[in-house]
């Protein structure tokens, strides 16, 4: 068999719950290949973020052409990108390689209330990142801010999605892990909009829930996958994932990404 790779371009937390390492626990748990460009470094717990260091965009386009240059690259996922510079090196190179999936969570604030994404960034993520996107995962927050219009309902999703299609996405994924009622989320292929209803889980322990769907969309494009079933696996796999997630910490645990759970799934082989 030959073997799937998927690259993650996203921040490190220190605690193992979100970002690259979530990411790449994810791409593990499905037997596909990770590979990692850090953006950030955040020294993160289950209880908040401590602090952040940006890296050298020289270094992230770097870290970019030394993967593509020498390794096959199946899909990509980009998740913290944390400021302008980040996201003209991340740019630059992706529109150099043109990877033929690109996964983008528009990651801006953590559960724990720190921003990730430097407000005055968001734009530029929005003209630069988000028309290369096979696919964009906002949670209702971000999708608020990228629409400019608060959220409540289904309908108020639906129209988010078809908005945030037209600023140049291919797919659009709105998660409801916000929502008081259900953790239901929407497809909208430009076509038709699919939904993918769940109850809300009752557990505190959502840490990284974002990053782990995200990678999981990205592990399953690579596995081949078209993009509706890779989002039905993924968000099975968030679902087993927050589940079985973790009281670890004294705050809000992690995710698990414990590869005889998805096996035993039937959700990867
Ligand atoms: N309590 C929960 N029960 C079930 N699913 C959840 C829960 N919280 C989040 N999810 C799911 O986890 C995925 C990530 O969503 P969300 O937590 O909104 O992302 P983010 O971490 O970016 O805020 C979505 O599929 C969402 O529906
Ligand atoms: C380094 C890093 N990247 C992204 C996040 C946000 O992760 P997310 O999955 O949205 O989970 P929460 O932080 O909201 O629990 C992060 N925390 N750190």
């Amino acid at each position: 068999m030959k073997i799937k790779t998927a690259l993650t371009i996203a921040g490190s937390d220190s605690s193992g719950g979100a970002g690259i390492q979530a990411d790449l626990k994810t791409f593990s748990a499905h037997g596909v290949y990770g590979m990692s460009v850090i953006t950030a470094i955040t020294a993160q717990n289950t209880q908040g973020i401590l602090g952040i260091q940006d890296v050298d965009p020289d270094i992230i386009e770097k870290q970019i052409k030394a993967i593509f240059d020498d390794l096959p690259v199946n899909s990509v996922k980009i998740g913290m990108v944390s400021q302008i510079e980040t996201i003209q090196a991340i740019y630059n190179q992706l529109t150099r390689y043109q990877p033929k999936f690109i996964v983008l969570d528009p990651v801006m604030i953590s559960k724990s209330g720190h921003h990730l994404l430097k407000p005055k960034s968001i734009q530029t993520l929005i003209k630069f990142l988000l028309p290369l996107a096979t696919i964009i995962t906002p949670n209702l927050p971000e999708a608020e801010v990228i629409t400019q219009k608060k959220i409540h309902t289904y309908q108020d999703m639906e129209e988010a999605a078809n908005k945030i299609y037209t600023m140049g996405a291919k797919n659009v994924f709105i998660k409801g892990g916000h929502r008081k009622e259900d953790a239901t989320d929407i497809l909208y292929d430009g076509q038709k909009f699919i939904y993918f209803k769940q109850q809300r889980i009752d557990t505190q322990n959502t840490h990284g829930t974002g990053c782990t769907l995200s990678s999981a969309i990205a592990a399953n494009l690579a596995l081949g996958f078209p993009i509706e079933k890779a989002v039905e696996n993924a968000k099975k796999y968030i679902t087993i994932a927050i589940n079985h997630s973790l009281d670890i910490g004294k705050g809000v645990g992690p995710t698990h990404h414990f590869y005889e759970l998805y096996q035993k799934s039937g959700i990867i082989n």
